[in-house]
């Protein structure tokens, strides 16, 4: 959730001529920022996760499942849990500190942190899934007994037309609402001044409403729709953009996407060159993770033919002029944009001779004037690039009453330029007047019907960010193929049945190479940008090469089981540790013959070979398991994390599924399913019972989370039912 500041949100005209000064002074507070922690050394590893869910409000009588629009109330009385000392009672062993509890885009979405970060260390890891519990078992035992806490990435029935989606029930407003959108009105935006702001100031910049469009899901009985009732002003990315003919959902408002729930993870990292490396690798591990977790298989009350979010969120937040999306030649604007607010990384940033210039291959239209100024001020020209990529955009939510800063003491004129930038990873400088320094955080994942599963992922990630740095990993790629995983990782079935981007050689050749302090630094580059400004689309060079390959290699499957060097920092030959014995590929002669055009540096993997690895490469697994057996810690914590570590191995291999093939079997299986594509009331009725007692335990779901899960029970407090009206 980005900033909270209070004030008189000021509109699109009364902002806009405010858009100098605020990225002037935005870079003045960073400058003072960098002055005082560019050297410092912060705590080294703390970490916490976000986790987004919606209220949801079940009618038996109809039967239906709505959105439950009581967040604010909800959330006045979460407030001040951190106090009460009936909840201290039931705070479970091994749960450091009471949760917090943050409001969401949607009025019906509330999002919770820890009470305070975890450490790195393996016993804290441990206490994720009980924290992450806690957290809903407050939550649910402050709602109605007919509400529910549920992790659902995307609500299946947002915005179908003329039907009752939210309790209390809300009509389309366009002529007054913030989004003007034809299918959902303004009260499922969270009442916040940001969030309205955010919306009209969005589509007041752009200059039409937000153009959402997600292929449909074919089905045999499908009625194809006759088009859409509004028209459509283009420049969505794909596969938001179908091709022409083909038929797709269609979206026209900010809270479609900012209304979906995701899970991100923070780390603090022990200073700027560290959190430069991590953001850097972290960058093509967020489209894995990504088909990893997808999540949202049905949008506008149908099925789609993706499996995740990526892309209704970057069309509905994308600000862009027609010019700046190309549609239009250049007059007003200075260059086009090729992204939305929204999306993948455009740059990498780390002072590292291994971040070649041609890895930031895509077009990443800069602000040369922020540029410059960064520069002079000593920073270095890639890390200065990075801020003055992110400062093309124009602030889009002010307050009347903090125009004027004082920017020793303030980083909210930065923050209002960053936090709009909701990229897959975010490099986050620390606060003002705050202990906390610098920060990586990884945005791409989708949140998981169960808090085993978001805890299993959150502590994967925390694990192969400490593998980045103990082993000095490797993982640039061209950012090009980055973005092309990221539409890859969309697609439906994408995590069994697509291949992606990875670099085959992640280690480094010479061991003296793995100093950070004495590894030579690249020289400056500047991003060029194409012949004419035409918008890039790197990814349709790529793209044909994926489609239809489906996993049918017979490559050995790598168990993870990998026998790390001890005592981790800096191990010193990770790429014998890893070899496995007999793990050789035995590949199809499909692959072989994809393999050889390829290249000796970046190969086309199965999610499978990108997480459990494949011959010489050791997976992003293996290298956790290799940090994990290099680190002091006792047998009984280590198999306790392996037991989250296997659920990732799993449904990499495709013996477990996704979220989005779980719920797409549901809807496809379920009775009242007509073959139509259409998800009915009763069937998203079902589907969030099965998923809450799925959760609880009560529900056996073996292909989703294995045999061996428990549940929370009854997932209340005190064992009872919900009590907290
Ligand atoms: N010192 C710290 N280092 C790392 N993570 C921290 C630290 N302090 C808090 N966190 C964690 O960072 C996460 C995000 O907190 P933060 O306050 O940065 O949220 P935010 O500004 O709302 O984030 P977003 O970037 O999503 O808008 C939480 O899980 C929190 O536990
Ligand atoms: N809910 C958004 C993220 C919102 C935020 O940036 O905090 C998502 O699913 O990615
Ligand atoms: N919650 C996100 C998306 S609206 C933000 O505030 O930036």
């Amino acid at each position: 959730m980005g900033l909270l500041a209070l004030g008189t949100p000021l509109d699109w005209p009364e902002t806009k001529p405010l858009a100098e000064h605020i990225r002037n002074h935005g870079i003045t507070q960073f400058l003072n920022t960098w002055k005082r922690w560019k050297d410092r050394s912060g705590e080294g590893l703390l970490w916490g996760d976000e986790i987004e869910m919606f209220v949801t409000s079940l009618d038996d009588s109809v039967p239906a499942a709505y959105l439950s629009l009581r967040q604010s109330e909800i959330l006045e009385k979460l407030k001040n849990v951190t106090e009460d000392p009936e909840l201290a009672k039931f705070k479970p062993a091994g749960c450091r500190s009471i949760p917090t509890f943050h409001p969401e885009y949607g009025r019906y979405m509330i999002e919770s942190t820890p009470g305070c970060p975890y450490t790195g260390s393996l016993k804290d890891l441990l206490t994720v899934e009980i924290d992450m519990r806690f957290r809903r078992k407050i939550v649910r035992s402050h709602l109605l007994p007919n509400e529910l806490p549920i992790t659902l990435t995307s609500w299946p029935r947002l915005g179908v037309e003329n039907a009752v989606f939210t309790d209390p029930p809300t009509k389309p407003d366009p002529e007054h609402s913030a989004s003007k959108s034809q299918y959902v009105g303004q009260l499922i935006t969270n009442p916040h001044a940001r969030f309205p702001t955010l919306t009209a100031n969005i589509r007041q910049r752009r200059g039409s409403l937000v153009d959402i469009r997600v292929p449909l899901y074919v089905d045999k009985n499908t009625v194809l729709p006759d088009g859409v009732k509004a028209p459509l002003s283009g420049g969505v990315p794909p596969p938001a953009k179908p091709e022409p003919g083909t038929p797709y959902i269609h979206m026209d408002a900010m809270g479609f996407g900012m209304g979906c729930s995701c899970l991100q993870i923070t780390f603090q990292a022990f200073n700027v060159q560290e959190a430069r490396t991590v953001y850097d690798a972290l960058v093509p591990v967020a489209p894995i993770m990504l088909a990893l977790t997808a999540g949202a298989p049905a949008f506008r009350g149908r099925l789609a033919d993706v499996d995740a979010r990526w892309n209704v969120i970057a069309a509905s937040v994308d600000d862009r002029t027609e010019e700046e999306r190309g549609l239009q030649p250049l007059k007003d604007a200075p260059f086009t944009i090729p992204k939305s607010r929204y999306d993948s990384v455009s740059l990498y940033i780390a002072n590292d001779a291994r971040n070649k210039p041609e890895y930031s291959d895509v077009y990443a239209p800069i602000n040369e004037k922020v540029r410059e100024r960064l520069v002079a001020n000593g920073l270095d020209n890639k890390i200065a690039t990075h801020f003055a990529h992110l400062f093309i955009r124009d602030p889009l939510v002010q307050f009347s009453e903090t125009i004027d800063q004082d920017d020793e003491k303030s980083m909210d004129h930065f923050e209002n330029i960053q936090s709009t930038n909701w990229q897959t990873v975010r490099f986050k400088p620390p606060p003002v007047d705050s202990p906390i320094g610098w920060r990586v955080e990884f945005r791409s994942m989708e949140i998981q019907p169960t808090d085993f599963e978001n805890a299993a992922l959150s502590i994967f990630i925390v694990l192969l960010s400490r593998a980045i740095i103990s082993f000095d990993l490797n993982f640039y790629q061209p950012l090009s193929q980055v973005d092309d995983n990221m539409q890859r990782a969309q697609q439906r079935n994408a995590a069994r049945a697509n291949k992606f981007w990875f670099r085959r050689q992640v280690f480094p050749e010479d061991a003296s190479s793995y100093d950070l302090e004495s590894r030579p630094v690249s020289p400056p580059y500047t991003p060029t940008p194409p012949e004419g400004e035409e918008p890039l689309s790197p990814t349709s060079v790529l793209h044909g090469v994926s489609r239809g390959l489906a996993a049918a290699n017979g490559h050995a499957n790598g168990n993870g089981n990998t026998n790390g060097t001890a005592n981790g920092n800096r191990s010193k030959s990770p790429l014998n540790t890893l070899r496995r014995s007999g793990s050789v590929s035995s590949c199809t002669s499909l692959l072989e013959e994809e393999e050889a055009s390829e290249g000796p540096e970046f190969a086309q993997m199965t999610l499978d070979e990108v997480i459990n690895g494949r011959g010489d490469f050791p997976g992003l697994l293996g290298v956790v398991n290799a940090y994990i057996n290099s680190i002091n810690a006792d047998v009984q914590t280590k198999c306790e994390i392996r037991r989250y570590l296997d659920l990732i191995k799993l449904r990499a291999k495709g013996e477990l599924v996704t979220p989005a093939t779980y719920i797409r079997n549901f809807i496809t299986t379920h009775p009242d399913y007509k073959h139509d594509s259409i998800v009915s009331d009763q069937i998203q009725y079902d589907l969030v019972k099965a998923i809450d007692e799925v959760e609880r335990g009560v529900r056996a779901a073996p292909e989703l989370l294995g045999k061996d899960y428990v549940g929370s029970g009854t997932g209340t407090l005190n064992g009872a039912h919900n009590h907290a009206a």
